[in-house]
């Protein structure tokens, strides 16, 4: 497999641009050894907002990306970009329509080498995210894997992210959508509380990203990077 500009990350810390975050925090967070931050979220996110967050994050050394959720949202200056696809969506909206109106607005501006699509299975439906783009979110594990081989080896998609987002997902079918996956990078996020989690997650997946605990106990956010980085890569693509 191609080298990719994330091919090399293992836990990532996803930050909201709508949710606030102290100075000390965001140094904790920047400064933990995780491999990158993702900035996103899935609503009240604005320029205004994603500028902000950037421009704090920027003072440290860490990759940072973007995930471009809405058309107000796209900033320029981070270090790679990705767009969702929803997959598990009959919306096509989600699927490929904001997406084709980004295009039409920023398509000449896009640093093609830095960006990259992330095909999302969303999995809690409780979750923001499937909420807003209807994502038929009870999938069986027939369904699943169809929809990692569409993603991975009819769409090509670079990445594949499961979605859980605000609860802890079933690790044995994360591993066998790994086990499935030949050329994209599988990502998991969900509910990932504890280093505990952080570690069985880190087993059954190749990115690891940690969202809401940052604001809820920042301690255990933080033994979250150890826990991925040292847990078994058996069975992970070599990166
Ligand atoms: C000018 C310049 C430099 C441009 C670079 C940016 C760029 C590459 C632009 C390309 C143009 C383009 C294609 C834009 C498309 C933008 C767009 C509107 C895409 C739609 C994305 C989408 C499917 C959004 C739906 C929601 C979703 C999947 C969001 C992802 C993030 C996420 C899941 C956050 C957490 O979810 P949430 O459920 O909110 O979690 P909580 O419940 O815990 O809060
Ligand atoms: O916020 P949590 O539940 O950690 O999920 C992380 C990420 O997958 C959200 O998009």
């Amino acid at each position: 497999m191609s080298e990719r500009w994330f091919s090399g990350w293992r836990h990532v810390f996803k930050l909201d641009p709508d949710r606030t975050i102290t100075d000390e925090a965001l140094d904790a967070i920047c400064t933990s050894g995780t491999d990158a931050i993702i900035v996103g979220g899935s609503s009240g996110i604005t320029f205004e907002n994603t500028v902000d967050l950037m421009a704090r994050i920027r003072r440290y050394a860490v990759d940072c990306a973007l995930e471009v959720s809405t058309l107000e949202g796209a900033v320029p200056g981070f270090d790679g970009y990705f767009v969702p696809l929803v997959l598990n969506t009959n919306r096509a909206e989600w699927i490929n329509g904001r997406q084709t109106e980004g295009l039409k607005e920023y398509g000449t501006f896009v640093p093609w080498e830095e960006t990259a699509a992330q095909g999302y299975i969303i999995l809690n439906a409780e979750a923001t995210a499937a909420k807003l783009t209807g994502a038929q979110t009870e999938l069986g594990e027939d369904e699943l894997i169809a929809h990692v081989r569409m993603a991975d080896r009819l769409m090509q998609l670079p990445v594949i992210y499961l979605e859980y987002s605000g609860r802890f997902g079933d690790m044995q079918l994360v591993k066998r959508a790994r086990g499935a996956v030949v050329n994209a990078q599988l990502f998991y996020g969900g509910g990932i509380d504890d280093a505990d989690k952080a570690r069985q997650a880190g087993e059954a997946a190749h990115t690891v990203v940690v969202g809401n605990v940052i604001y809820t106990d920042l301690t255990a956010a933080l033994s979250t990077v150890a826990a991925v980085q040292k847990a078994p890569r058996s069975g992970l693509h070599t990166k």
